[in-house]
C-alpha cells in the first residue's frame, strides 16, 4: 500500500491534516523542553516528519493499514529509535501513565475519542504538556473562562491542573477529507495532575443544567440551606449560574461543601 491509495476511514476519525502553514504552527507552539512527545494517531504521518526532525517520538495508530505505511516511510527513524510505532488502540495501551518518561502529548486528536484522551493525559503523572487539534467547541470548553457562555466542568478542569490556550483556529479546508466542523490546536501546560474525583463529582452536579442557578443544581446533592450559607461565605449571589463561578471559588466551594457534608450528618442524627 502507499498513501495515495490509502482511503480514509471513517470509524477512526481519520480526518488527514493537509495544511503545512498549520503543521508549522503546532512545532512552533510546542514547549521547549527534554520531554519525550507522544504522538496519538499519526495517521500518514505528515506531523510525525515534523516531529521526529525536533525530538524522539512514541506513536500509537490503531490502524493496522496505516501502521504498515508508516513502518516503511519511517525505516531510518525508527532503525535510529528516533521513533517508536505501537499498532493498536490508545485507549487499551494506557494504564495509569501511557510511557514511562515525561512526555508532551503533540496530535490532531481523532475527535470521536478527543476528550477522553485529554482528561486521560490531564491524569498521567507521566504527561507534563497537551498541545493538540480538536474539534474548536471541544478547544473552547477547554480554553473558557469564567463568565463565558461555555465554561463548564472541562474548562475548571483544565484551570484547576494548569493554563490553557487556544493557538490556532482551522478550517474545514486544511484537512483531507475535510470534517463537518471547524477545528482548533489548543495547548494546556499542565503544573498539576488532575486527580480529585470526588471534586469532578461536584462540578458535574453544578453544571449539570447549566441554564439553572448553582443553589439549584448543588441543592440535588446537598441541603440547601447549608449551600447557601456556603454561598454567602464566598460572597456569591444566590441567583449565580454556574458559569459565572471562577475555578479558584469552585475549590473553595467544594471545601465548604465538605464540611457541611459532616454538619448535615450531624444535623441528620438529632432529627
Ligand atoms: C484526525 S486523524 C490524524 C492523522 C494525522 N496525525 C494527521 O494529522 O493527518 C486521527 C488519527 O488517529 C487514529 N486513531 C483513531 N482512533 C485511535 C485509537 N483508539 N488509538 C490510536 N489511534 C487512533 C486514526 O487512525 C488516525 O490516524
Amino acid at each position: 500500500m502507499n498513501r495515495e491509495s490509502v482511503v480514509a476511514k471513517k470509524k477512526f476519525g481519520q480526518n488527514f491534516l493537509k495544511d503545512q502553514s498549520v503543521l508549522r504552527q503546532i512545532v512552533e507552539a510546542m514547549p521547549k523542553n527534554d520531554n519525550k512527545i507522544v504522538e496519538i494517531g499519526p495517521g500518514l504521518g505528515d506531523l510525525t516528519k515534523f516531529l521526529v526532525d525536533v525530538k524522539s517520538v512514541e506513536a500509537f495508530e490503531v490502524d493496522t493499514d496505516l501502521c504498515k505505511l508508516l513502518q516503511s516511510t519511517f525505516k531510518e527513524e525508527i532503525a535510529t529509535k528516533r521513533l517508536h510505532i505501537n499498532c493498536g488502540d490508545v485507549l487499551e495501551a494506557w494504564q495509569s501513565e501511557l510511557v514511562s518518561e515525561p512526555y508532551d502529548l503533540v496530535a490532531n486528536l481523532p475527535y470521536y475519542i478527543a476528550t477522553n484522551i485529554i482528561l486521560k493525559a490531564l491524569a498521567d503523572p507521566m504527561c507534563k504538556n497537551i498541545l493538540v487539534m480538536v474539534q474548536l467547541e471541544v478547544a473552547e470548553k477547554f480554553c473558557a473562562s469564567s463568565g463565558e457562555k461555555v465554561f463548564g466542568s472541562l474548562g475548571v478542569i483544565a484551570q484547576s491542573v494548569g493554563t490553557a490556550q487556544i493557538v490556532v483556529k482551522v478550517p474545514p479546508t486544511a484537512f483531507d477529507p475535510q470534517p463537518k466542523v471547524d477545528s482548533a490546536v489548543f495547548l494546556i501546560q499542565k503544573k498539576r495532575d488532575r486527580n480529585d474525583k470526588e471534586f469532578e463529582d461536584m462540578l458535574r452536579v453544578a453544571f449539570s443544567q447549566p441554564r439553572k442557578t448553582l443553589v439549584k443544581n448543588l441543592s440535588s446533592k446537598y441541603d440547601k440551606k447549608l449551600l447557601q450559607e456556603a454561598l454567602e461565605e464566598l460572597e456569591l449571589a444566590l441567583t449565580i449560574r454556574p458559569h459565572q463561578v471562577n475555578t479558584n471559588d469552585y475549590h473553595q466551594l467544594y471545601k465548604l461543601t465538605r464540611s457541611l457534608d459532616g454538619r448535615k450528618d450531624t444535623r441528620g442524627s438529632t432529627k
